[in-house]
């Protein structure tokens, strides 16, 4: 179980303090592959309920192919990896893994599909919840906005928000890919603090050491393999 201090007051899920239903997840030998170049290498990790583990490691080490297998939005070529028990493999496992753990993306490419903040905020497990914390992130303005017309900082901020409604709604685990990579200082800070008090198995991508700092293990990838520090 997680460790680290959690402030008092959040996050809130609709006034409340979230509660959360954190669940493992656990990578077996896991391989992935683009066409013959092996971007993960026999990857084994667990990270218990609750845990909240960093994945560092250079560029194109393999961290955000491994953080995406876990959706199914990249196919494994050889291992398996387990949410809350169960195989992430195969459609069906898919369609639970689409309740059961919140995402933030490191790129965000909606291209010119006209999807609003709103209705983004609106897909969320906990719509509410997520349309409290777009207010709690500063991004409460832009609900009529089309996504793509947002600079990189505030779709981040929306996603964020998007993946606490989706903690409080009962998705235990939340896959961020550098959530601040695009965010000013004070964002940085805010989003660091909030994903440490997050009562839900956490793992982040990050080249943010004091973001790493508030987690209780540090995995390292290095050309595709991990080593845990
Ligand atoms: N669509 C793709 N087609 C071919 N190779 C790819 C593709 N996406 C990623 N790769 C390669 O796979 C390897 C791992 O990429 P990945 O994006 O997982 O690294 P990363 O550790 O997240 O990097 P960064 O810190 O730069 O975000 C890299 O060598 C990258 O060039």
């Amino acid at each position: 179980m997680s460790n680290h201090k959690k402030p008092a007051a959040w996050p809130r899920a609709h006034g409340r303090i979230m509660t959360g239903s954190p669940q493992p997840v656990v990578f077996r030998r896991v391989v992935c592959r683009y066409g013959r170049s092996i971007a993960v290498k026999r990857v084994d990790l667990t990270v218990s309920a609750g845990e909240h583990v960093a994945v560092t490691g250079a560029n194109g080490s393999g961290k955000s192919t491994l953080l995406r297998a876990v959706l199914g939005l990249h196919p494994l070529a050889a291992g398996d990896i387990l949410v809350g028990g169960e195989s992430a493999n195969g459609t069906s496992g898919w369609m639970a893994r689409r309740r059961n753990v919140a995402w933030v993306p490191q790129r965000l490419t909606p291209g010119r599909f006209p999807l609003l903040v709103d209705e983004l905020l609106g897909s969320a497990i906990d719509c509410d919840v997520a349309r409290d914390s777009a207010g709690d992130l500063g991004v409460a303005g832009l609900l009529r906005r089309p996504l793509h017309t947002l600079s990189g900082g505030q779709l981040q901020r929306v996603f964020l928000a998007r993946a606490l409604g989706c903690i409080a709604g009962g998705a235990g685990v939340l896959l961020a890919d550098e959530p601040t990579a695009a965010l000013d200082f004070a964002g940085q800070e805010q989003v660091a603090a909030m994903l440490a008090a997050l009562p839900a198995t956490v793992i982040v991508v990050s080249h943010d050491r004091a973001m790493s700092r508030t987690c209780d293990r540090i995995a390292e990838m290095a050309a595709g393999r991990l080593r845990i520090a």
